[in-house]
């Protein structure tokens, strides 16, 4: 497996978060780097794990540039700039559409945002109709179509108007064993799309993200000797999904060794 990872894209550095006066997360750190494949066009898809209530969420919300860390930074592109709202997209769990505009309404002002030719907006948004069939669903209202229609318009609409990044909240969340799978698709589409492109998951679903990711991050907390967690999550594993053969591979499910990535993960939500 050919490969190189080069230059940062998203640098992590040293998240701390305090709410209320309890430690959310301490010292977070983590990089994502460039992967260059040659001959390919190879975008990447970090899977983000951790128990429920660890601060997965909050994360997500800083590296989004939605919430300000009490302190550290997140840095984001090439050119390593402070994260802020907008250069992210983000697909949230309840897609929020505008309910009294169409899809192609709803479309035309994330476009408006980056696309300033009216004709050039046009091609655009029907490009991406079309990329996630849509086409025929153009005129219709958010209230007319089903919960996995409304979840492509929102990716569409967070491509539209972001950089290459697209942070996802539980994009596999009361789908349907089908539906994941198209999902799945969609995702390692998007992904390989372009070489930037890159796609953060945060799931409960260790199975269905660890079989599309690059990488996985596992947030969890330290215990102290008495097995009490200490306050402050952190990136505490990171599994190189590429480096594992892991990554890229069609019926990934198939493999012993990804059954045993995912009784290593299992085991470690023990004691996080
Ligand atoms: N405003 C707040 N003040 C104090 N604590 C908060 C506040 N908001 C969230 N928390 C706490 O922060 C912690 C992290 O929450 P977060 O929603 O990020 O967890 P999560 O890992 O996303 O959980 P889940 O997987 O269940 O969605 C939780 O323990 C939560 O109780």
């Amino acid at each position: 497996m050919e490969y190189s990872k080069n230059e940062c894209i998203l640098k992590i550095d040293n998240v701390s978060l305090t709410l209320d006066n309890k430690i959310i997360l301490q010292n977070v750190n983590a990089e994502i780097k460039n992967i260059v494949r040659p001959g390919m066009t190879q975008g990447q898809v970090v899977g983000f794990l951790g128990p429920s209530g660890v601060g997965k969420t909050k994360l997500f919300e800083i590296m989004a540039g939605l919430l300000k860390p009490t302190s550290g930074e997140v840095y984001v592109g090439e050119a390593q700039k402070l994260v802020a709202p907008g250069r992210m997209g983000v697909v949230q769990q309840n897609y929020p559409l505008f309910h009294h505009r169409t899809v192609m309404g709803n479309l035309e002002i994330a476009a408006k945002k980056t696309i300033s030719d009216p004709q050039k907006r046009k091609d655009k948004i029907f490009e991406m109709l079309d990329r996630f069939h849509l086409r025929q669903h153009t005129n219709m209202y958010p209230a007319q179509l089903s919960g996995g229609q409304k979840q492509r318009i929102a990716i569409a609409q967070q491509l539209l108007c972001s950089d290459n990044f697209l942070l996802m909240d539980e994009p596999f969340s009361g789908l349907d064993i089908n539906m994941v799978d198209e999902v799945s698709e969609m995702i390692c589409e998007i992904s390989n799309a372009h070489e930037h492109n890159t796609i953060i998951i945060v799931s409960h679903d260790i199975v269905s993200t660890a079989a599309i990711s690059d990488t996985l991050w596992i947030m969890g907390r330290d215990r102290d000797a008495q097995n009490n967690i200490i306050p402050g999550a952190k990136i505490k594993h990171t599994f190189d999904l590429i480096e594992r053969g892991l990554a890229w591979q069609p019926d990934i499910k198939k493999i012993p060794a990804f059954n045993d990535l995912i009784n290593e993960v299992r085991d470690l939500f023990l004691y996080l």
